[in-house]
Parts: C-alpha cells; structure tokens; sequence
C-alpha cells in the first residue's frame, strides 16, 4: 500500500552533494554511504564518470549493507535541496608545487561550483575541500554570501589528526587515547598547538623532549607534501575523506563535535573577514560555535602570520578572478 499522506520529518532523508569525484569526492561518497548517513549524489565535469562511480558505488550497497541512494550527474538540478554539499572539485598539486600553485585552476573551478550548488540547495550547509583550503573557503563565501554559521573549510582535522597519528606511532600508544588540535592555515604556517596535545589526558610536554616535539610538528606541518612526494601522482585522499566525514557525520547527527575548522572569524583571535583553522563545535546547523582558546603570545602571534598569509592570498585570488 501506498502512504497517501507522507509525514515530512519521518521521510526526509539526508541529502549529501560532493562536488569532484575524484579522489577525495569519491571516497568520501562511500565513507558517507557506507557509514549510512545520508544519500549521497556525485557530481563532476566529467560526463559518466560520476555516474559510474555512483553505480558501483550501489552495486557494493548488498556488501556494505546500507540502502542508502547513490546517484552521480554532472547536472546541478540533480543536486537540488541537498542539506549537505562538500566540494572537492580542483587540481591536486604535483611534487615540488605548494597548495598555493593551485589558486588560479581552483579559483574559478570552486566559486562557479559554489555558486551553482548553493542555488539549487540555498539552505545548505558547504564545506570546501579544494586546496589552497582557506583561500578557497573565502572565495566560496563570497560567491555564495552564506551567513557564516554555514560554510566552513576542511583542513584542521585532517592536520589534527596527522599529528595524532604521528604522537602515537612515537610514543607506541593506541591512536585513540591522544587528543590533538591544529590551528591556523592549511599550509606551511599552520600552528599544531602541543600544549593542547594531550595522551589519556596527560600533555605531551611531560611525555616527550623539546626536540621530538618539534620534530612531529615538522612532519605534520609537511604531512600532505610527504604523501605528494611518495605517490608522484595526486595528493593524499583516505584520510582527507575521514576527516570531511567526520564533520558531515557531526553536522547530520547534531552531535556538536569540538573540531577545527577553517571559519570565517568576525573578531575572534584579533582577527577579522578571514576563514582560517579554529575550534568550532558543528551541529545540524552548521557552526554553532567558535571556540576562543588561550594561546601563548607565541601562538597566537604564529596564528596571526599564517592568517597574514593567507589574507595576502585572498587578495591575489581576488585580483586574478577580476582580470579573467
Ligand atoms: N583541504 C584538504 O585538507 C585537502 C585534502 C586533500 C585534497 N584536497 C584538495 O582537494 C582537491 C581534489 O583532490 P582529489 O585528490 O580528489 O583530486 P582529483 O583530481 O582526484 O579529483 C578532482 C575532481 O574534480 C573534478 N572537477 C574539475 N573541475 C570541476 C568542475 N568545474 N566541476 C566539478 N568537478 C570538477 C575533476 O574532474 C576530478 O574528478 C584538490 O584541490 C586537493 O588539493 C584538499
Ligand atoms: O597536500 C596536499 O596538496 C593535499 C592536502 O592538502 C593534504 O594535506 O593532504
């Protein structure tokens, strides 16, 4: 039997857009299926592309055991009243190419990308992807003129969760009991706080000297260069793709994780009109709040170069988007 009178709250199912079905996109379209939370529709440039993805993607649904719907386009119709878009659609760079070599392919690539999917999901929440991250965050908010509580950049738990990683595998403990925050750019001047980098609670200031600290903060700030050098081809997308889920995961759940997220900050750490990598719990809708921790004159001061940086970077995008 048919229903005939269909209750909106029961039957809403969450609609996630990512735009780029490349590697991260792609990747990240199985995690969101397969951790069944919400259907999933792919969109590329590349006519069939996203529609293959997509049909193997739901031919592994009776494996994966999830009924989630899965669907690919290269149509921005398709993509309408989605409550989630991510958009991972850009170059990734090649070895010896910094994240800012990215800017002007990704520039245009992301604001019509924006632009596009915002009016056909005008509620949506957006997170970008595409590097250079921040800037790109700022070029997607102003194309879209989204209030600040609903785009935001993905960048701090991925470079959180390297420095977790790389904790971990020094000190031969379980990855879960360590707890880490990475602030800032994605780029070079991002600012892995150690003194907020804890294991089972304890700061890894008792746990570890000065010069292995410092050692784990260089690899992590070069965590995304040493996967370019090792493939020759393509960027890192396994963890990238984790760490976009886990903030669609918070966001469709409204669990309110404390994540670090590239928000547009409105006086906050001193700083203003600029999306960098700060603390922010995210719900359903979007971010409900940015965090202002304590820093050290040292930190903060480390915080404020790398916001520099990037300002100077959004004003080099700006310029070369209204010269094309
Ligand atoms: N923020 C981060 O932490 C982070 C992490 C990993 C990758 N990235 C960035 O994400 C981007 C994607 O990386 P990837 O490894 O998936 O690259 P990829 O080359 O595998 O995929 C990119 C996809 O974008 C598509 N695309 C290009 N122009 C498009 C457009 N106008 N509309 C829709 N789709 C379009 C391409 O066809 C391709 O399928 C890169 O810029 C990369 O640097 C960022
Ligand atoms: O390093 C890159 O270019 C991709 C991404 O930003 C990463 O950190 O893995």
């Amino acid at each position: 039997m048919m229903p005939t009178d269909v209750n909106p709250l029961v039957c809403h199912s969450p609609r996630v857009t990512v735009i780029g079905a490349g590697k991260v996109g792609s990747t990240l379209a199985q995690r969101i299926a397969e951790k069944n939370l919400a259907d999933v529709v792919l969109l590329d440039v590349v006519q069939g592309m996203p529609q293959g993805l997509a049909l193997d993607l739901l031919e592994a649904k009776g494996i994966s055991l999830h009924d989630r719907r899965i669907s690919g386009t290269t149509d921005y119709a398709d993509t309408a009243n989605s409550d989630v878009v991510v958009i991972t659609a850009g170059i990734p760079r090649k070895p010896g190419m910094s994240r800012d070599d990215l800017m002007k392919t990704n520039a245009k690539i992301v604001v019509e990308a924006a632009k596009k999917a915002i009016a056909q999901s005008p509620q949506a929440i957006l997170i970008v992807v595409t590097n250079p991250l921040d800037v790109m965050t700022y070029l997607a908010w102003q194309a879209t003129d989204l209030p600040r509580d609903r785009i935001m950049g993905m960048a701090g738990v991925l470079d959180s969760a390297r420095f977790q990683a790389f904790i971990a595998m020094e000190l031969g403990v379980s990855v879960m009991d360590v707890q880490t925050m990475v602030l800032g750019s994605h780029g070079d001047l991002m600012v892995p706080v150690a003194r907020y980098a804890t294991v089972a609670g304890v700061p890894i200031t008792e746990l570890m000297d000065a010069q292995a600290i410092d050692r784990l903060v260089a690899r992590t700030r070069n965590g995304g260069a040493e996967i370019v050098e090792l493939m020759q081809t393509g960027s890192a997308y396994f963890a990238p793709a984790a760490s976009t889920c886990l903030m669609v995961e918070s966001i469709l759940l409204n669990q309110s994780r404390l994540l670090p997220v590239a928000a547009y900050l409105q006086g906050e750490y001193g700083l203003e009109d600029i999306f960098i990598g700060v603390p922010c719990s995210l719900s359903c809708g979007g971010i409900g709040k940015v965090w202002e921790l304590k820093l050290t004159d040292t930190e903060l001061a480390a915080l404020h170069t790398s916001a520099a940086a990037v300002r100077q970077n959004v004003n080099r995008a700006k310029e070369m988007l209204e010269s094309n």
